[in-house]
C-alpha cells in the first residue's frame, strides 16, 4: 500500500515528505495506522548524524499511538480496531532478559531492530526498488507502519492519540526512571539536571512518588516556571552560581544532625557527560543513587573519582524508564486518564506531517517541550 512518510534520506538533511510503499504484516506482525507521533530528542540525535548506529534512508519516529488495521498469521494478543502504542523496547515475555525480571531490555528482536529491519531480516518500507529502513522498530513518521506483535502495548481506547503518543517515550522514560529504576520513596530529596521533555516527566514522577525536595537544574531560566508547574520545589541555574555547582547543591540538600548533604536521588536528563558527573557527585554519601537518562554523543565517556563509589554512591542508567512496555504502558495511559499525571501542557506544539521539520526547528531553538505530528 501507499503511505505518507517523512523520510530521513541522509544525515544532517531535513526530512522529505513523500509517498512510500508499505508491505502488509507477515507472521507475528501487525499493521498499525499511526494517528499521532511525538518528536523526541533521540530522533534528532539520529537525524543529525551523531548517532553511530544511524542508518539511512530511514523512517524515523518512535513516539506514536494508533489503531490496529490488520494482523499477520499467528498474532493472538491484538485484533483489528485495538488502540496501541508502539514500543521501541519490546516485551516478549519469553527471552532470558524478560524472564529474569531484572531488566526491561528484551532481546527477542534486538539484532534486527538495530539494523533497521523487521525480525525476519527484511524491511516492509520501500520506494520503487529501493528499501527504506525501519527505526527503533517503530517508524512512526509514517501514517501506517508494521511492527512485531511483541512491540505493541494495547491501551485504553478512550485515550486521545495526540496526547498518549508521548507515553511511547518521554513520559514513560521520565516517570519510569523514578519509579522503576531509582525506586524513589516518599519524603526523598532529588535533583533533576535538564528540564526538557524528559526532565519534566522525571519531576512529575517524583511528585507522584511523594518526594519532598525536588531541585531542578537548567541553564535556561524559562524552565523555572515549567518545572514548578509539575512539582519542582527549587530551581538552580548553574550560570548564576559562583564556582562549582556540586558543593552548592550539596549544601542545599543538607538535612539531619550530621549535615552531610547530597540528594537521595539525582537524574541526568541532558546527555552531557560533565553533567552526569555533577549528578553523581551531588548525590548523598552512603546511599545516593544517580540515574543517567541522557544519551551522550558518540565516543564520549564518563569519569569520576572511584572514591565517590567507594563511599556508597550508585551510578546507574535507564532505557525507556525501565518499563516493561506491554505491561506498564497501558497502566501509564490509565494514570493519565485518571488525572494522576499530566501530559497536555507539555505538548506545546502540534503540526501536520508536512510541517514536521518545523518541529525539529522548535526543538533546536529550545522553544518546545514536545511537538506532536497529528495525521
Ligand atoms: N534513556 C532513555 O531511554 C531516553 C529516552 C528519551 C530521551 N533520552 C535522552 O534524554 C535527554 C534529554 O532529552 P529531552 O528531550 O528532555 O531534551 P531537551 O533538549 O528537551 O532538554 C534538555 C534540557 O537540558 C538543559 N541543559 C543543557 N545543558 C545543560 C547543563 N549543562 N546543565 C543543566 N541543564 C542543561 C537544556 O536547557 C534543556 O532544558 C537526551 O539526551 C535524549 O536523547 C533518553
Ligand atoms: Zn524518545
Ligand atoms: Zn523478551
Amino acid at each position: 500500500m501507499d503511505v505518507r512518510a517523512a523520510v530521513a534520506v541522509q544525515a544532517g538533511k531535513p526530512l522529505e515528505i513523500m509517498t512510500v510503499q508499505l508491505e502488509g504484516p507477515r507472521a507475528g506482525e501487525v499493521l498499525v495506522e499511526v494517528k499521532a507521533t511525538g518528536i523526541c530528542h533521540t530522533d534528532e540525535f539520529t537525524l543529525s548524524g551523531a548517532d553511530p548506529e544511524g542508518i539511512f534512508p530511514a523512517i524515523l519516529g518512535h513516539e506514536g499511538a494508533g489503531i490496529v488495521v490488520d494482523v499477520g498469521p499467528g498474532v493472538t494478543s491484538l485484533k483489528k480496531g485495538d488502540h496501541v502504542i508502539p514500543l521501541y523496547t519490546p516485551e516478549c515475555r519469553s527471552c532470558p532478559s524478560c524472564l529474569s525480571r531484572k531488566t526491561n531490555l528484551c532481546t527477542a528482536i534486538r539484532a534486527t531492530q538495530g539494523q533497521g529491519l523487521m525480525p525476519d531480516g527484511t524491511s516492509r518500507f520501500s520506494i520503487g526498488k529501493d528499501k527504506i529502513f525501519h527505526y527503533m522498530g517503530c517508524s512512526t513518521f509514517a501514517n501506517y507502519t508494521v511492527l512485531p506483535e511483541i512491540a505493541l502495548a494495547k491501551v485504553n481506547p478512550d485515550a486521545p492519540f495526540d496526547k498518549i503518543c508521548y507515553i511511547g517515550c518521554g513520559v514513560t522514560t521520565g516517570i519510569g526512571a523514578v519509579i522503576n529504576t531509582a525506586k524513589v520513596e516518599i519524603g526523598a530529596t532529588a535533583i533533576v539536571f535538564g528540564l526538557g521533555g524528559i526532565g519534566l516527566n522525571v519531576i512529575q514522577g517524583l511528585r507522584l512518588a511523594g518526594a519532598d525536595m525536588i531541585i531542578g537544574v537548567d541553564l535556561n531560566n524559562d524552565k523555572k516556571e515549567w518545572g514548578t508547574r509539575f512539582g519542582m520545589t527549587h530551581f538552580v541555574n548553574p550560570k548564576e552560581v559562583d564556582g562549582d555547582i556540586v558543593p552548592y547543591l550539596v549544601n542545599m540538600t543538607k538535612r539531619g544532625a550530621d549535615q552531610i548533604g547530597g540528594a537521595d536521588y539525582t537524574f541526568d536528563c541532558t546527555g552531557n557527560t560533565k553533567v552526569m558527573r555533577q549528578a553523581l557527585e551531588a548525590s548523598h554519601r552512603g546511599w545516593g543513587k544517580s540515574v543517567v537518562i541522557g544519551v551522550a554523543g558518540a565516543g564520549q565517556e564518563i569519569s569520576t573519582r572511584p572514591f565517590q563509589l567507594v563511599t556508597g554512591r550508585t551510578w546507574m542508567g535507564t532505557a525507556f524508564g525501565g518499563a516493561r512496555g506491554r505491561t506498564d504502558v497501558p497502566k501509564i495511559v490509565d494514570w493519565y486518564m485518571e488525572g494522576k499525571i499530566e501530559i497536555d501542557p507539555m505538548i506545546t506544539h502540534t503540526m501536520p506531517l508536512e510541517d514536521i521539520n518545523k518541529g525539529f526547528d522548535l526543538m533546536h531553538e529550545g522553544k518546545s517541550i514536545r511537538s506532536v505530528v497529528i495525521y
